[in-house]
């Protein structure tokens, strides 16, 4: 039966505590969107103004050829005005994303109880949590996702405790785009003028997480978002999203005949994957590559299902804009700090564009 949400209380225990997720609150039969989820109307997102970003995706495979000098050019050219791009031929075999999506949709599908075992503080394990939202506790408007996050430590403990319905397809693609980052991230130091030893890069990104996010139908897309402005925190991250799109970035600066400020859509490319910088990176690079703010809109006919990895810094790794960068540059743009420092703020603040960023100002 249709739960009556008759205050907001009952409302966030039924999505939020008890697991249910946006998921069950629209299976439960919804004609409209409870306020809890109404967003400020400067944060509602309009699909009318949208541009796509209409460039092609970059062929990785090019690397090896005689165009391997241009493609370097294209991806450190992407990473300093847009901070996005899309690549294809990048190692993750393209029946593999297929299988990705069929696994995000049969894990969300299943009922309830199945995917609140992995809530917070019950999961078997610390590195797997389902949820909704971002931050819940913290948000005056919530997102309108679910997701399932995977925090990668070992092969073994990856086949122990992810859940049964995606483990081997998220491990797969860890490790195949693992490789794919490794080059992209190489490439893009270099374009610094620095080298970075192997177990600096492994340092930098020693931390990995494969998040399955899942967007429910809305009946009222043009009041929630599906996830609020934000930068993803760490270095890079690899995205798989499905064909139904609504994933918008903001442009730092004038390009290609648009404004600063415009949100440009990038558009589901079959086969493809979505590359940004993170903040960490902006941070390393002393600003010159950009981590963008971005934000997803909801759809009233169709759920949607992206799947990030997000390659992060070890916790305790110390991070700081490179010194041979502040030297060229004759200013240190962020200070350093420890990283476990910067994942606990992030974690700890609602959603709220590039702001993120301000704990590494210097001041
Ligand atoms: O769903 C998307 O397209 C993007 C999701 C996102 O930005 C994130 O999970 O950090
Ligand atoms: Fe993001």
């Amino acid at each position: 039966m249709a739960p009556s949400f008759l205050d907001g209380n009952s409302l966030f225990n039924f999505v939020v505590g008890d697991g249910n997720g946006v998921k069950g609150m629209v299976d439960s039969g919804l004609s409209e969107v409870p306020e809890q989820y109404v967003q400020p109307p400067e944060e509602r997102i309009d699909k009318l103004t949208a541009i796509a970003h209409d460039n092609r995706p970059i062929d990785l495979s090019k690397l090896g050829g005689p165009d391997h000098d241009q493609i370097v050019e294209e991806i450190a050219r992407a990473a300093e005005t847009l901070g996005f791009f899309q690549v294809m031929n990048h190692g993750v075999p393209v029946e593999l994303l297929e299988s990705l999506k069929d696994a995000a949709n049969n894990f969300f599908g299943q009922p309830p109880e199945k995917k609140a075992v992995y809530r917070k503080g019950v999961s078997p394990s610390p590195s797997v949590t389902y949820g909704t939202s971002f931050v819940p506790d913290k948000e005056k408007a919530l997102e309108w996702k679910d997701y399932i996050s995977m925090r990668y430590t070992t092969d073994a403990e990856a086949l122990e405790y992810w859940p049964q319905e995606c483990k081997d397809v998220a491990l797969e693609y860890l490790r195949t785009s693992i490789k794919m980052v490794r080059k992209v991230l190489e490439i893009l130091i270099g374009k610094l003028g620095v080298t970075l030893d192997d177990s600096k890069i492994d340092g930098l990104i020693g931390l990995k997480l494969v998040n399955m996010n899942f967007y429910p139908t809305c009946p009222n897309p043009e009041l929630t978002v599906g996830v609020g402005r934000h930068s993803d925190m760490g270095i890079l991250t690899v995205l798989l999203q499905d064909d139904i799109g609504g994933l918008y970035v903001k442009t730092e600066e004038e390009m290609d005949g648009k404004r600063k400020g415009d949100w440009l859509e990038i558009p589901p490319v079959p086969g493809a994957l979505v590359i940004n910088v993170g903040d960490t990176l902006q941070i390393l690079s002393n600003g010159r590559y950009k981590s963008s703010e971005h934000r997803v809109r909801t759809t009233r006919t169709k759920s949607r299902v992206s799947i990030p990895i997000f390659t992060v810094p070890k916790p305790t790794e110390r991070i700081g804009p490179l010194p041979q960068v502040v030297e060229r540059d004759g200013v240190a743009r962020y200070r350093e700090f420890i990283f476990e420092e910067y994942m606990n703020n992030f974690f700890s603040n609602a959603h709220d564009g590039k702001k993120s960023l301000d704990f590494a100002k210097n001041i």
